[in-house]
Order: structure tokens, then sequence, then C-alpha cells
């Protein structure tokens, strides 16, 4: 009788632990069938840089289906409002690898292991407020996801830049979107329908990423 009990005993740890071992690995193989890894437990930061808001908007959307906080990278001085004369500075600061100051100060940095960094296409690279950012924390050991939107021509050197200044970090497939067209008027594109389809390109995206 007490050999039985222990047998049964045993059978029930068995299968507790065969179903326990699968779900685990379950949780960790994404829609291809890859390994990939989850973030648990961890805090969110959605950082952006936007000039007319298409970055702005996607990050947004990304909140809105990974919560977090979301933060807006911001210069300590002004930017022309003029599109012409950005298109000059910008160049400039390229150029001669200038870092514009920031207003922007994230003093729990350290807390966050998943950070969302968005640009804009900018000269076919990163606007150097972004760059000032990259420079500025410790990113390792944390996982960066980068995202973009662009105004037609993809994200040049953004991605590769991102994974370049975050020394340390785990740096997952990016998400690239067209955004807005200000050399032909076309400020914020993404609303409206627009807004709609780019919120499930974003699902899509993270779930193929692992991050939902
Ligand atoms: C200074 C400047 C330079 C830009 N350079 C490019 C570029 O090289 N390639 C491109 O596709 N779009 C370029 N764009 C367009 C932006 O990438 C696009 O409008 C983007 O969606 C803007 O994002 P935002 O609304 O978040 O500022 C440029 C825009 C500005 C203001």
């Amino acid at each position: 009788m007490r050999k039985k009990y222990r047998f049964v005993l045993l059978s029930i740890m068995i299968v507790v632990v065969t179903g326990g071992l699968f779900w685990i690995n379950r949780a960790q193989v994404n829609t291809d069938g890859k390994k990939v890894t989850k973030v648990e437990n961890g805090k969110t930061l959605i950082v952006y840089y936007s000039r007319t808001g298409n970055t702005k908007e996607v990050a947004k959307l990304i909140q809105a289906q990974v919560s977090g906080e979301l933060v807006a990278i911001e210069t300590l001085d002004d930017r022309p409002a003029n599109y012409a004369q950005e298109v000059k500075q910008n160049e400039q600061e390229q150029e001669k690898s200038l870092l514009p100051k920031l207003k922007t100060q994230i003093s729990d940095f350290d807390s966050y292991n998943r950070i969302f960094i968005g640009a804009p296409t900018w000269n076919m690279a990163l606007p150097q407020a972004v760059v000032t950012f990259l420079d500025q924390y410790n990113f390792s050991g944390k996982t960066v996801i980068p995202f973009n939107t662009n105004g037609g021509y993809g994200e040049g050197a953004t991605f590769s830049q991102i994974k370049k200044g975050a020394k340390g970090a785990k740096v997952l497939e990016g998400l690239s979107l067209k955004g807005g067209e200000e050399t032909n008027g076309i400020l914020l594109a993404i609303k409206g329908d627009k807004k709609v389809e780019v919120s499930k390109e974003i699902d899509k995206w993270l779930t193929k990423i692992g991050q939902k």
C-alpha cells in the first residue's frame, strides 16, 4: 500500500516538472520558432526624438502595447522652427560630430532593463541629440529596441548607430516606418487610418521579436 502511494506521488511529480519545463520553453519561442529572450518583471522605457510628431505617435502606440515610461529626448537649446534651417544645422552637427546638450535627464535610468529608442532619419542618420542620449547612459546588460520614422528613404544608419552607441546592450531587430515628408509639406502622417495600420505593424513586430 505504501509502495503504491509512493509510486503515485512520483508520477504526479514527473508530470508537474515536465509540464513546467514545457511551459517555460514555449514562452521562449516566438512565432518563427526561434528562441528569444522574454523580458519578465522588468521596467520599460520608451524614449523618442521627434520634430513633427511621427516618431512620437509610434512611441505612444508602442507604449499602448507594452506599457512603460514614455520620455521625449529634448535639447537644452531650442531647435530651428524653419525646416531648411534645421536641415542645415543638423548637417553641420553631424559633420562635426557635435553633441547638443539635452534638457531631458533620466535619473533612474539604471532601473530600466528594456529600452525602446525611437528616432527619425535625418540626413540618412540619427539626429545628433539621439547620439548625445546614447553617449550619456550606461546600456550594459540592457535590452535595446530601436524604431524609426522617415520620409521614404528608410532608416539609413540610424539602427547601426544605435547598436554602436548602446554599448554592452542586446539590441533587437528594429522597426522602420514611413512618416512625414516635411520637404513636401507633409508633417504628421501617422494619424487616422494610417495610425491603425501602424498599430497592427507594431503588434506583428513586437510578437516577432518576443516582446509581447
Ligand atoms: C532635418 C531633417 C532631415 C531629414 N532627412 C531625411 C532623410 O535623410 N531621409 C528620409 O527619408 N527622411 C528624412 N527626413 C524626414 C523625416 O525623417 C520624417 O519626416 C520623419 O517621419 C520625421 O519624424 P518626426 O515627425 O518624429 O519628427 C528629414 C527630416 C528633417 C527635419
